[in-house]
């Protein structure tokens, strides 16, 4: 085997290290077993053939990427569906695959099946009864049927009580009848829909004789099992190119009075008799089920995402020497420069951020789910307001913080053969699905709202909320950590009161509570926003000082000075908020720019080992940036020379149009 050549630099970064990179890299897998588990399968996921991209998929066109794209799910998912029948709970294989992002050295994009997984897969298990589930789950498990959820529809998306899609029941036949009756009652954007599905959980409103019944799921085949070919009745089709996701096949579906049988009907939380009586389910929002798993499993895919795009950036950095500060003296590495390493080190500390607060809420996760199988639902409104704060707040941060990985890796970081341009699109989808940011924010303010409300009444607050309890009187700033966490919940506090004051002073005027509910709107989701990083802060705060305790003090010190910088980071963020809200001085915040700057130093010799830690295999990180080698340039050139333009010297379009053109001949 040859051995590696290592960039210089970066063998000088990983020579000064003071805590120990594997470790660290096993407490981010929640555990060294996962780490070996992440590995192994890995390891045995990469090796095999086909499945890596000899011509980046960017160069593909339309239709091809996604004919590539399916040709290497297939060979992807036929391992991991191996893996899958060991006989491990839920639970155990989310901590399993806490970290696995092998997916992304398989598709710079997305994967055409990732919707079988992630809603498919746990609509049947969280909709169908025991009988519908242990047929549908186990063709669903081995791949005889391919499917996705189609809840969104051209006109609404947001609304789910707005859609249109009918299954009206017909006892004669015992069978629904599915019908799109507008345009916009077609389903629109479901991925995997287009051409890879034979199957779909189609959410729809169920009519039984002429009375609207709400939204509930049904199991639909779209086409021949054996042929592809849609069914007589279905409409189906692609959406067109997108921003990104163009491997992953979303589709459109209308129907012509398709009938499909009662049993069809996902009759866990409710159920359709073959009379028509309607046995209706304890909690309308039970049939919501599957996005509040999917918004739980995005807080743990954007930290991922960040601790991938920081791992290039970084890596990165070590190895660019640009400008000259210093005469005589060579160009520094950009990671030198405090403004790259505000860029970066935050970025790192936001990762770890959101790693722990998905671990605390996936245990939340499956606490919630135990209780709702014990037919307990108290506790379902807290997590739904708890997924409703993360999801847009971990998106939309690193939607932000990608983009600004790629601008600290300046002109090169616009490549697409860097992947953070994609890694860019992927975060982006994800402020918009599964709730858009705002909707989301807006319903997480009804609980804060409601939260505000049993504190006037005197009544104990529960969970997340307990801290609402406290007082709103002006609080004294104290710089240390744990009172910077703990200002934050009094900043979230006045948040929610004023919204709430606000939101009744326009009812006092006059309006009624909706028009008063948009007029505080900003106000609402600014308390959500507040409350959310609350959460993601004490959470974070809290569950490292409990998690660190069995480290070595070497790396707890490390992480905690990531604590201490993400925590100064958000409170430099919010000055404005502490300025009204709290007593702190102008000398204050100087100080707390001062001990932002004198952490930054304190990370930077650690900033290469904490991102060596995250340990992506160089496929996954996919990128001409961030190889463990640090080989930027040489990588950048090969990867220019995979452009179809770069096989031949001249292009056909001299002597079509060029050339004439400069004759004067065009
Ligand atoms: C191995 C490989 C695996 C690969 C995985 C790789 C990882 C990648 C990550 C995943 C990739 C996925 C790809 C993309 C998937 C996108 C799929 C979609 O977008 S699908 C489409 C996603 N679409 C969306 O997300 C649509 C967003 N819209 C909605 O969710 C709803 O319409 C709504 C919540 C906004 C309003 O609903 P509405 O019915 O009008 O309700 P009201 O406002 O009237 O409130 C009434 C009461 O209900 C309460 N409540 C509400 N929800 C819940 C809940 N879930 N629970 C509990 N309670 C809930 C609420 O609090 C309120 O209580 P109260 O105040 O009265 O006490
Ligand atoms: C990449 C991608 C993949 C997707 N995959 C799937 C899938 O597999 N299956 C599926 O069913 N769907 C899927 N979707 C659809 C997705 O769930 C919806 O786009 C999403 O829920 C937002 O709904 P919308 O498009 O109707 O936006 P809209 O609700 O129309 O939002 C437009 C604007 O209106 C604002 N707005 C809307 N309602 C309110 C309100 N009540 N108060 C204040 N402001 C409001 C929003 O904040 C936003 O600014 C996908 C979408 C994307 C982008």
């Amino acid at each position: 085997m040859v051995a590696m050549k290592i960039n210089e630099d970066l063998q000088k970064e990983r020579s000064k290290y003071n805590f120990d990179v594997e470790e660290l890299t096993n407490f981010l897998d929640w555990g060294p077993q996962y780490t070996l588990r992440r590995r192994n399968l890995e390891q045995k996921v990469l090796n095999v053939k086909g499945l890596l991209d000899d011509i980046p998929e960017e160069y593909l066109s339309h239709k091809e990427k996604y004919e590539n794209a399916v040709r290497k799910a297939v060979l992807y998912y036929r391992i991991l569906q191996k893996e899958n029948h060991s006989n491990i709970s839920d639970e155990e294989k989310t901590r399993a695959n806490f970290r696995n992002m092998i997916s992304s050295a398989v598709f710079r994009d997305n994967s055409p099946f990732s919707l079988h997984y992630s809603m498919f897969i746990p609509t049947i298990k969280g909709q169908a009864t025991e009988e519908q589930k242990a047929y549908w789950l186990k063709r669903a498990n081995n791949m005889e049927i391919i499917g996705t959820y189609a809840q969104t529809e051209l006109g609404h998306g947001t609304f789910i009580r707005g859609l249109e899609t009918q299954a009206t029941y017909d006892p004669e036949t015992e069978e629904f009848i599915l019908y799109s009756p507008t345009l916009s009652s077609y389903k629109w954007w479901p991925g995997s829909l287009a051409h890879t599905s034979n199957y779909c959980v189609v959410m729809a409103r169920l009519f039984i004789k002429g009375k609207s019944h709400g939204i509930h799921p049904f199991m639909v085949q779209l086409r021949d099992e054996e042929t592809h070919m849609p069914l007589p009745g279905i409409k189906l089709g692609e959406i067109g190119a997108k921003l990104g996701f163009n491997n992953v096949n979303n589709g459109f579906l209308g129907f012509e009075n398709y009938r499909i049988p009662r049993d069809r009907m996902l009759m866990k939380n409710a159920q359709v008799l073959k009379d028509g009586t309607l046995i209706a389910a304890t909690n309308s929002k039970l049939t919501y089920g599957t996005m509040v798993f999917v918004r739980v499993l995005i807080v743990n895919n954007m930290a991922n995402l960040l601790a991938k795009a920081v791992t290039i950036a970084v890596r990165y950095s070590a190895v660019r020497r640009q400008s000259q500060p210093k005469p005589n003296e060579p160009e520094p590495q950009i990671l030198d420069y405090i403004t790259q390493q505000h860029k970066l080190f935050i970025t790192i500390a936001t990762s770890h951020a959101f790693y722990i607060n998905a671990m605390w809420l996936w245990e939340i996760y499956f606490n919630v789910n135990k209780d709702l199988g014990a037919g307990k639902l108290e506790n379902l409104p807290e997590l739904h307001a708890i997924a409703c704060c993360l999801k847009p707040i971990s998106t939309s941060d690193t939607t932000v913080l990608i983009e600004r990985c790629r601008l600290a890796c300046g002109g090169h970081g616009y490549m697409l053969s860097s992947n953070l341009p994609q890694m860019y699109g992927l975060a982006t989808a994800a402020c918009t699905y599964e709730g858009e940011n705002t909707v989301l924010l807006l319903q997480a303010a009804r609980a804060l709202v409601k939260a505000w409300s049993v504190r006037v009444e005197g009544k104990p607050l529960k969970g997340t909320m307990a801290y609402l309890a406290g007082t709103t009187a002006p609080k004294k700033w104290d710089s240390s950590v744990d009172s910077i966490v703990k200002i934050f919940q009094d900043v979230a506090i006045r948040k929610v009161s004023g919204a709430v004051e606000t939101l009744k002073d326009y009812q006092k005027s006059g309006l009624s509570l909706e028009d008063a509910w948009n007029k505080a709107s900003v106000c609402l989701t600014a308390a959500s926003e507040a409350h959310g990083r609350a959460i993601l802060l004490s959470v974070y705060k809290s569950e490292m000082d409990k998690r660190t305790a069995s480290l070595s003090s070497s790396l707890k010190k490390v992480l905690l000075q990531l604590v201490e910088l993400y925590v100064i980071y958000w409170a430099l963020e919010k000055v404005s908020d502490l300025l009204l809200y709290t007593s702190i001085t102008e000398k204050d915040i100087t100080e707390l720019q001062r001990r932002y700057i004198g952490l930054m130093e304190k990370i930077r010799p650690n900033a290469v080992g904490l991102v060596d830690a995250f340990d992506f295999r160089d496929e996954i990180l996919n990128s001409a940036l961030g190889a463990y080698d640090g080989r930027a340039y040489e990588r950048l050139m090969e990867e220019a020379m995979k452009s179809p333009l770069n096989v031949e010297p001249v292009n056909e379009t001299f002597h079509k149009y060029l050339k004439p053109f400069m004759l004067g001949k065009l």
